[in-house]
Parts: structure tokens; sequence; C-alpha cells
């Protein structure tokens, strides 16, 4: 039987090793028979590009506007005529993105209200729900660590503190979408081949539930 192609997203604060895990989730899934089409926000794309330029602190702008940039560019990321992810699944792809919109609920809640979010964010949820959301679990002390280790600068939102308020505001938002969204928890703090283990059990189970 064909491999229903799947929507994937993973979440995590900063440094929780989404990057890492896309990719071998790309491997292992391409091994079992996937078309696999990975992607991430911010995008790459126009829009993307200034929030980008935002974070990298070579443009300034008030938070409710990086707010609504976020909400522009998923639709983008969505809806592109040429290389949107509506377009890839309908091409039979499987489209694992690094962030989706829980990543606006948890980082964009301190400035503007959580339920603003979920409302502007509405015509992405309507149009495309992840088959999953995996959150990928880490102490931020230990994220810390290992950006302080592999980056030669940080970003805005990339500092202890932040991090800290940016897990607890992911936990509010699984809390109050449980019954709305399906949500995985991987515990972050382990090996990088015990998470990969743990999140393609994740996804083997939705490809067996769906087949
Ligand atoms: N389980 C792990 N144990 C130890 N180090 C790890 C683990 N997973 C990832 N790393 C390392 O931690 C750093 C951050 O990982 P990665 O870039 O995958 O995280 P990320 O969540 O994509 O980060 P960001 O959100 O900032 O882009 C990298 O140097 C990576 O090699
Ligand atoms: C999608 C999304 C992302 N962010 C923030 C979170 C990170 O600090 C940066 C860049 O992401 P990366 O994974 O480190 O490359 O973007 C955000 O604030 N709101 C969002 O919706």
């Amino acid at each position: 039987m064909a491999k229903k192609n799947l929507f994937i997203v993973l979440e995590g604060i900063d440094g929780s090793g989404k990057s890492t895990q896309t990719k071998l989730l790309k491997e292992k899934l391409a091994k079992a028979g996937h078309k696999l089409y990975t992607t991430f926000e911010p995008t790459d794309s126009p829009i993307g590009s200034l929030i980008r330029n935002i974070f990298n602190r070579r443009v300034v702008t008030d938070n409710r506007a990086i707010a609504a940039l976020f909400v522009a560019d998923r639709l983008d990321h969505l809806l592109n005529p040429v290389n949107g992810i509506i377009k890839k699944l309908e091409e039979g792809y499987t489209v694992i993105c690094d962030r989706y919109y829980f990543s606006s609920y948890a980082y964009q809640s301190e400035e503007v209200s959580l339920n603003w979010l979920i409302e502007a964010n509405s015509i992405s949820q309507n149009l495309l729900k992840p088959d999953v959301n995996i959150y990928i679990d880490i102490d931020p002390e230990i994220s810390m660590e290992r950006l302080n280790k592999d980056r030669s600068s940080l970003e805005i939102f990339e500092n202890l503190s932040n991090l800290q308020k940016v897990r607890s505001r992911y936990q509010e938002a699984f809390r109050l979408l449980e019954d709305k969204e399906n949500i995985a928890f991987v515990d972050g703090n382990q090996s990088v081949e015990e998470i990969s283990n743990a999140i393609f059990d994740i996804v083997s189970a939705l490809q067996n539930n769906q087949e």
C-alpha cells in the first residue's frame, strides 16, 4: 500500500535539537519509502528574511509587528504557488517543518495575547493542522550551553531567562489546545540517537494508524 504523506512539525526552544532531528527523521523516512520535503519558519522568503533581519538586530520594529509578520510568513509558507507546503503535500511529499504556529504562541505571547495569536493564525490552522506537533522538551540551561558552544552570535530571544519563559508559554499553549491538536512530547535531554528513535516511533505509530 502507498505510504500516506504526512505533515510533521518539530517544536522546541532554541537549541533543543530541531534541526538535528529534522535531518535524521528525513533520512529515516526516506529509507521507509517516503518522498520528503523539509522546511522551516521563519522561512527564507522575503517576509521570513525581514524577520531574520529583525532577529539579527539589523532592522528594528515592535514586537506586535513581529507577531503579524509571522502570521504573513506562515500563510505564504502554506499557500505559495511555487513551493508552498500545501502544494508539496498535494504532490505527495511528506513535509517536516521546523517550527509552525505553536512557536508564535510560545515566543510572541509575552507581548501579544495568546488569544489574539490563536485567532490571527486561524486561517493557517483551518488550512492545515499538523498530523503531529512533536515538542522536544529540553532544560533551557542545557540548550543555552549548546547555543553558546555552537554560535558566534546569539539572536534576540536566545538568553536563559527568555528561554525559560518561552518553555512555560509552550506548556500553557499545549494545555489550552490539547483537545484540538495532536501533540507529542519527547525528552530533549537525551542523546541525539535516543531522541531520534523516540521521534521515529511517534511518526511510525501515526503512519500505522492511518494505513
Ligand atoms: N541530543 C543532543 N545532545 C547534545 N547536543 C545536541 C543534541 N541535539 C543537538 N545538539 C547540538 O546542539 C546544537 C543545537 O542543535 P540544533 O541546531 O539541532 O537545535 P535547534 O533546535 O534547531 O536550534 P535553533 O532553534 O536555535 O535553530 C548543535 O550544535 C547540535 O549539534
Ligand atoms: C516560527 C517562529 C519562530 N520564532 C523565533 C524562534 C527562534 O528564536 C527564531 C528563529 O528560529 P530558529 O529555529 O532558531 O532558526 O524565530 C518566533 O519568535 N515565532 C515564530 O512563530
